[in-house]
């Protein structure tokens, strides 16, 4: 049992024994009393012996009385005992709270006490409905956009099925738009939408109509605050609306990385406790043109013929990166170019140090607690910058930028397993030409625990920014990689004569599962907290890798001390 004061505390009936039942600020609590005596009892998250059990506040759903108290008294009715128990104890109440299971999977459990007065049924409900009112970071109005031909085109029903009965427990209300065409989200967002009735915004689809809600909120934010977004060094402002998704897509791959699962139970309670995680947001330009932002994957060469071949297989479902992949992998392309990057600073990590960024991830906090000092650059460390860029030509089979680890069903560790969610920097990888059978080889070991860096043809680097320019025989580009490319450099590309000539050697980007129109493009604008989601990783801070944590950060180490409930409060809630 935790330590703080009680606030409340009954001896109340729950299945027709008799419990203790108490809530402190943090936990309801209840056990048996009649064996409680014999037994020990256990504590912890959401913990369960035989006769004792606990639920954080935090992660209580919802709390009613229930109209259950006639059909329990005639199941009950069976039992003398039972009968008479339930005579004494007419009136109920009903906590609804998160339960976990396996594999990072969440679920809506109930539980029902029996109390002797109303009176009493309604202090209960009413004391824990002013603890929950404390938890000012849950959503009360939801602005929820479901995209009904992402993945298995079952977005409405998964909402309609799965969602809204959650969301209407925790008397969350919610506008629901199911969208009519491509970027009609986006577009709404950016003009029409009333955010400020709003608590957060949920996307029920993929990693593709997430893009759109992030494209929609981060344009709108710019444009409020009068920032243009077209120059690449412009400095973005964090969107105030956090951003919910229920997955109902192909990949899923920004789910399936923050959460651990593509569930939409799991990430719909999420929603309800509200959980929150800072995502990198970057920009992707064209010289002076704004193309897109990216959360997921840049990817050239092999991911983007995967996409650009699978666009026309729409009508396949998730099936048709299964036929493209086969497709192109057989067809084995290599595109010839240069990339330049700016590395990151030490003290971020790398792209191979087996780290995972977990909830409170204490690289991602140092990201945040240290802005203001070291990682705001003084003007010789940004002169300095300039010599520290690094610059490869060669031929690529594919050319990725995991901003975070874009783990999914078809790869459960991604395609980098140690990327950071918010730390500021994207692992820019490197897979060079390399025999059919070397290439398969890498590819193989994202699905199992092999490490796919661990080739010869295969580099990785973490970095802050990055540029890629593909080959063009007359356009073999000398500028200085740290010099913002000049637009006459890549203007030929665009028109006329060289396009044509050069095309087919030319692969195209995938951002985030959209084909981007250009080939060169740059890269920046990590930055931290651009876009919260409302679904973090809290679960991987769970009690059995704890010691891990604590051997590492001696922040979370001080955040856990004292309190056996709160692991996971080193998250940015
Ligand atoms: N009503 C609609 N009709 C057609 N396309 C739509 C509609 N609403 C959204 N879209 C577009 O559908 C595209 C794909 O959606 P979504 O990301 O939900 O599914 P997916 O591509 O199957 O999944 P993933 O992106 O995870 O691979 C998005 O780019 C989005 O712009
Ligand atoms: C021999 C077996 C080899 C198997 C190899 C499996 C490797 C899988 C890595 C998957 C990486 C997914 C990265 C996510 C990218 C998303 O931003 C994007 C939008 O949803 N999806 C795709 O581009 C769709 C990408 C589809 C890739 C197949
Ligand atoms: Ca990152």
């Amino acid at each position: 049992m935790d330590k703080q004061p009680r606030l409340l505390s009954s001896k109340l009936f729950q299945k027709h024994r008799q419990v203790e039942v108490v809530l402190s600020r943090s936990v309801l609590y209840w056990k048996e009393i009649e064996k409680s005596r014999k037994r020990s009892s256990c504590t912890s998250r959401e913990s369960e012996t035989a006769h004792s059990h606990a639920v954080q506040v935090c992660e209580i759903v919802a709390v009613h009385k229930s109209e259950e108290d006639d059909q329990g008294d005639t199941k009950r009715g069976r039992l003398k005992k039972a009968k008479q128990q339930s005579q004494l104890y007419p009136h109920t109440f009903t906590v609804s709270y998160v339960r976990r299971t396996r594999q990072h999977q969440w679920r809506c459990s109930d539980v029902s006490f029996h109390c002797a007065s109303q009176a009493l049924c309604q202090q209960w409900i009413q004391v824990i409905n002013e603890q929950l009112s404390l938890l000012t970071n849950r959503p009360k109005r939801l602005l929820v956009y479901i995209n009904p031909y992402g993945g298995k085109q079952q977005g409405k029903r998964i909402y309609e099925q799965k969602v809204a009965p959650l969301f209407r427990r925790a008397c969350i209300s919610a506008d629901v738009i199911v969208t009519e065409c491509a970027n009609h989200a986006r577009d709404h967002l950016k003009t029409e939408a009333n955010l400020d009735k709003y608590d957060g915004v949920v996307c029920v689809g993929g990693d593709g109509m997430f893009s759109e809600i992030v494209h929609g909120l981060v344009t709108r934010t710019q444009t409020d605050h009068g920032v243009d977004q077209s120059r690449a060094d412009a400095e973005l402002v964090p969107c105030s609306l956090r951003i919910g998704i229920i997955p109902a897509g192909s990949t899923d791959c920004i789910c399936f990385g923050t959460v651990g699962t593509n569930d939409p139970v799991t990430s719909a309670l999420h929603i309800i406790v509200g959980d929150s995680q800072p995502m990198d947001v970057c920009s992707v330009h064209h010289g002076d043109v704004f193309l897109r932002y990216s959360v997921s994957l840049l990817g050239y060469g092999f991911y983007g013929d995967v996409l650009t071949d699978s666009e026309r297989k729409r009508w396949l479902g998730p099936a048709r990166y299964d036929l493209s992949g086969v497709k192109t992998f057989l067809s084995h392309n290599y595109y010839e170019g240069t990339v330049s990057y700016l590395p990151t600073a030490d003290g971020l990590g790398n792209p191979r140090d087996k780290v995972q960024c977990r909830s409170g991830c204490h690289i991602c906090q140092h990201k945040h607690s240290s802005k203001d000092k070291q990682w705001e650059m003084s003007e010789e460390e940004e002169k300095s910058d300039k010599d520290r860029w690094s610059t490869i030509h060669g031929k690529f089979i594919a050319i990725n930028a995991a901003s975070m680890s874009c783990a999914c069903p078809r790869s459960p560790k991604g395609l980098s397993p140690s990327a950071h969610l918010a730390d500021g920097t994207t692992d820019l990888i490197l897979v060079r030409k390399c025999s059919r059978l070397d290439f398969f080889r890498h590819l193989l070991r994202h699905t199992n625990k092999d490490d796919q860096f661990d080739h010869s043809f295969v580099e990785v680097h973490r970095v802050r920014t990055f540029r890629f320019q593909p080959f063009q025989k007359q356009l073999v580009s000398r500028e200085d990689p740290s010099e913002p490319p000049k637009k006459k450099g890549f203007s030929p590309m665009c028109s006329g004569q060289t396009t044509c000539n050069y095309s087919k050697a030319h692969s195209s980007w995938s951002c985030d599962g959209e084909i981007l129109k250009h080939a060169a493009i740059q890269v920046s604008g990590y930055d931290v907290n651009m876009v919260k989601i409302e679904i973090p990783d809290k679960h991987h801070l769970t009690r059995s890798n704890h010691k891990e944590k604590l051997a590492v950060s001696s922040n979370i180490s001080q955040l856990l001390a004292g309190n056996s409930y709160s692991c996971y409060s080193g998250t940015t809630l």
